[in-house]
């Protein structure tokens, strides 16, 4: 069994008499410490992908299992502990919490698991170690945006599902997080999935994920993934 398997998902959306199926009937499985893109057009449903990975939503049909562990059976209770013991969720308008200092923000996490990194060591990874005590109001877009990474990265999550992680940041940057975020699976053996509109970060996934209409429209698996100095973007 893979780490992630995704079987036959459906997803509708329901406002008044109004029926969105934002997910129609994806398949796949994706093994463990994989580096994993999915990429298509505004409005195909990645984020939808992404919130039902996550367990932040419950599906119409179908089962996904991660870790061995079916996620779309699971009550309430188990739902909130999956999400605090084993995912990091980076968001795309980023959920800093506006009264607590960058430091703080990322700190948070720290009494979720038990085996967390060092907050500073993580801030410090993501190029904000001079900004510490900031307050996210007096924050870029691009600062709060790694703030946000810093904090999934930091609780050492098994899967870590980022919606447009590097969408705010110039390319250098950016491709500093990536490698961030590649370590993850290279070094610690986390499963990343990442949802972007950039197709050249596809080039450095171990599986690209291509989502159209709410349909799967393919999933390549790359053998020899490139690296990140390799690409331009
Ligand atoms: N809570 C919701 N209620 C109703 N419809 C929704 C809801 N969330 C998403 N949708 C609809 O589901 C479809 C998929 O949306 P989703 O946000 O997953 O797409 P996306 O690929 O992530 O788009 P983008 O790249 O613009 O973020 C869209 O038609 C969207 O309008």
């Amino acid at each position: 069994m893979s780490f992630v398997e995704v079987k036959n998902i459906i997803k509708d959306y329901y406002s008044g008499d109004i029926t969105t199926r934002a997910l129609n009937d994806i398949s796949f499985s994706l093994e463990e410490g994989t580096f994993n893109v999915i990429l298509g057009p505004s409005g195909s449903g990645k984020t939808t992908l992404l919130n039902m990975l996550g367990g932040m939503d419950t599906l119409t049909s179908g089962t996904i299992s991660i870790q061995k562990q079916t996620i779309s059976s699971m009550k309430e209770y188990e739902l909130t502990n999956y999400r605090r013991r084993y995912v990091g969720f980076v968001f795309q308008f980023y959920n800093i919490i506006p009264s607590l200092n960058a430091f703080e923000n990322v700190q948070l996490v720290e009494k979720m698991s038990p085996d967390s990194f060092d907050p500073l060591e993580i801030l410090k990874s993501v190029g904000l170690g001079h900004r510490l005590k900031s307050f996210p109001q007096n924050l870029s877009g691009g600062e709060l945006q790694r703030v946000s990474i810093a904090r999934a990265i930091c609780k050492n999550p098994e899967i870590l599902l980022c919606d447009e992680p590097t969408g705010a940041l110039d390319s250098k940057t950016g491709g500093k997080i990536l490698q961030l975020l590649k370590d993850m699976s290279l070094k610690y053996r986390k499963t990343v999935i990442i949802v972007t509109h950039n197709a050249s970060i596809a080039e450095v996934a171990d599986s690209v994920i291509r989502i159209k209409d709410g349909y799967l429209d393919s999933i390549n698996f790359n053998d020899r993934p490139k690296k990140i100095s390799e690409i331009e973007w």
